[in-house]
């Protein structure tokens, strides 16, 4: 992890943080830049994919360990922030991943302040199981916390789901993307698909590598679906050039949940769901 950065996130010890002895070599020249684009969120949409995969890209510099500055460190000062970025060369693009910027209230004007032209990735995943994802780590944290069930509601006959509950609240996208839009142009904002990320996730890198106004280097020949991980992984790792999934906490089963419930959450859902993909001009499929 960077030093003085705190992240939340389970970080497998397979995370390719450090780099290789000949990206150190490159590394010592160059210079550090504030992020020109930031993977905002969300959480547990699948960010730490999307970075590990956009790393493969030779003109891709990002840091490992989650900065958390527009949430957390604000006070510390851009020049604390630029510190923990790594060096780069003319033409390569810093990047960062903080998943809880998007459902940060202030992160909007802060990154605008920084640079009104950063560029703002958004990974997003069915608000269903994107709850109970959540759920499931901080369950793996937490053992003895009550039943998804009974977090879920404010009161469960009633059908009265529990908007407070941070699970349940992130995934009101919808509310959060209005924020961001008050700050940037939606044409500076890329919304990539959580599910088609593990289906597809060349075809989701290629939308990206566009995006970033990069050249299309990562393709198919990149990914293999490992069948024990059942996930897509690298064939080589950046840094490592080894075979590399992500870690144990990626891609974990899930408990099961009772079917009741799940319907409950996808008729509280539709109508957010409806009105994001109104605003993002793209249909997400959660609800088909
Ligand atoms: N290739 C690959 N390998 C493993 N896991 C993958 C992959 N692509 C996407 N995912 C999904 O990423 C989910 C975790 O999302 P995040 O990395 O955004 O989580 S976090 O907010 O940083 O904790 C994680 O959620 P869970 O399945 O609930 O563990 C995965 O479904």
């Amino acid at each position: 992890m960077a030093e003085g950065a705190a992240s939340q996130e389970e970080q497998s010890p397979e995370t390719p943080d450090s780099p290789s002895p000949i990206s150190s070599f490159f590394s010592g020249s160059g210079s550090k830049q504030l992020p020109q684009a930031i993977i905002i969120g969300v959480k547990k949409g699948g960010t730490r994919a999307l970075l590990e995969f956009l790393r493969v890209h030779p003109d891709v510099r990002a840091v490992g360990a989650e900065p958390h500055f527009f949430d957390r460190s604000y006070d510390k000062g851009l020049a604390w922030y630029r510190d923990l970025m790594p060096r780069t060369l003319d033409g390569q693009i810093t990047m960062e991943k903080t998943p809880s910027y998007f459902v940060t209230r202030e992160a909007p004007a802060r990154i605008s302040a920084m640079s009104k032209d950063t560029k703002l990735l958004v990974v997003v995943r069915d608000p269903v199981t994107r709850a109970v994802s959540d759920y499931t780590q901080t369950l793996s944290k937490r053992p003895d916390i009550p039943s998804f069930e009974s977090l879920a509601f404010r009161n469960r006959s009633a059908g009265l789901v529990d908007r407070s509950w941070s699970a349940i609240q992130i995934g009101l996208y919808a509310e959060h993307l209005e924020r961001w839009l008050r700050h940037f142009p939606a044409r500076q904002m890329l919304f990539v698909s959580g599910e088609r990320l593990v289906r597809d996730p060349a075809g989701e890198l290629g939308r990206v590598q566009d995006f970033l106004g990069l050249k299309r280097i990562i393709s198919d020949k990149h990914f293999y679906f490992n069948q024990t991980k059942g996930f897509p992984c690298l064939k080589k790792a950046e840094g490592s050039g080894r075979p590399h999934c992500l870690g144990k906490t990626k891609g974990r089963p899930h408990p099961e949940i009772d079917a009741q419930v799940l319907r409950q959450l996808r008729d509280f859902y539709r109508p957010f769901n409806r009105k994001f993909y109104q605003m993002t001009g793209h249909d997400f499929g959660w609800d088909g």
